[in-house]
């Protein structure tokens, strides 16, 4: 499951989850991005925090793992070349990539699109208020998952942080608890969000 994970929440988790039931996958890889190309210009935690925090939310689950290709490779993260390492990595296994429905919308503005066919099965998980139209997409190599209505976002736990509201029970207890540690968030969120 590729994501900024910026924090990673329980929406991610909840998604995660409901794709390795109904795939009967045997473990789920959350990759944390390097640079996303489209979050360039986003002020992003830094990489070895989202990292850190996603090993935390992961940690209790056998069948959750989480990975460094991306935030290890220099540049640009591209999930070609995500799915490549991935690749090289477990050379016997197939691979699902999940990521949102939003974001699978825009696959094919993605580097090397016709590529990621090849490389993976996309699995889109809807979540609440984004209408997923994929019949521009090869049906036999992507899937739609509809997960329980869990209308959480990063961008909403990173503004409650900000305003010095609660973020218990949106993410994982260790995640809250790491933020507070490393006082994340704290400042005004700057980009173009
Ligand atoms: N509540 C949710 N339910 C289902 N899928 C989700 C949910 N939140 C995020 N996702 C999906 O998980 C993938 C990785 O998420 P990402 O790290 O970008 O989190 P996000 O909450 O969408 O972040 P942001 O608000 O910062 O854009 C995305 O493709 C996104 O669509
Ligand atoms: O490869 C690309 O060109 C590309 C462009 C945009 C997003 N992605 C990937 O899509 C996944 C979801 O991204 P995000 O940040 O929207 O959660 C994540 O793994 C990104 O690396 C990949």
């Amino acid at each position: 499951m590729g994501g900024t994970f910026d924090p990673v929440h329980h929406g991610h988790l909840v998604a995660a989850s409901e794709a390795a039931s109904e795939f009967d996958l045997d473990e789920v890889v959350f990759v944390p991005t390097g640079t996303q190309p489209f979050k360039a210009t986003r002020k992003v935690a830094p990489a070895e925090h989202r990292y850190l925090m996603t090993v935390i939310a992961t940690a209790s689950n056998p069948d959750f793992t989480v990975s460094r290709v991306d935030i290890d490779r220099p540049g640009i993260t591209f999930t070609v070349d995500t799915l490549g390492d991935l690749t090289r990595q477990r050379p016997d296994e197939d691979l699902f990539f999940i990521t949102g429905a939003d974001a699978l919308n825009q696959i094919l503005t993605w580097k090397s699109s016709s590529e990621l066919f090849e490389l993976a099965h996309f699995i889109g998980v809807t979540r609440p208020g984004h209408v997923l139209d994929v019949a521009h997409l090869p049906g036999e190599r992507v899937s739609l998952l509809e997960v329980p209505a869990m209308a959480i976002s990063s961008t909403a736990c990173r503004e409650r942080v900000e305003t010095g509201r609660p973020v218990w029970y949106l993410v994982p207890d260790g995640v809250v608890q790491y933020i507070n540690k490393h006082q994340l968030y704290r400042q005004p969120l700057g980009g173009a969000e």
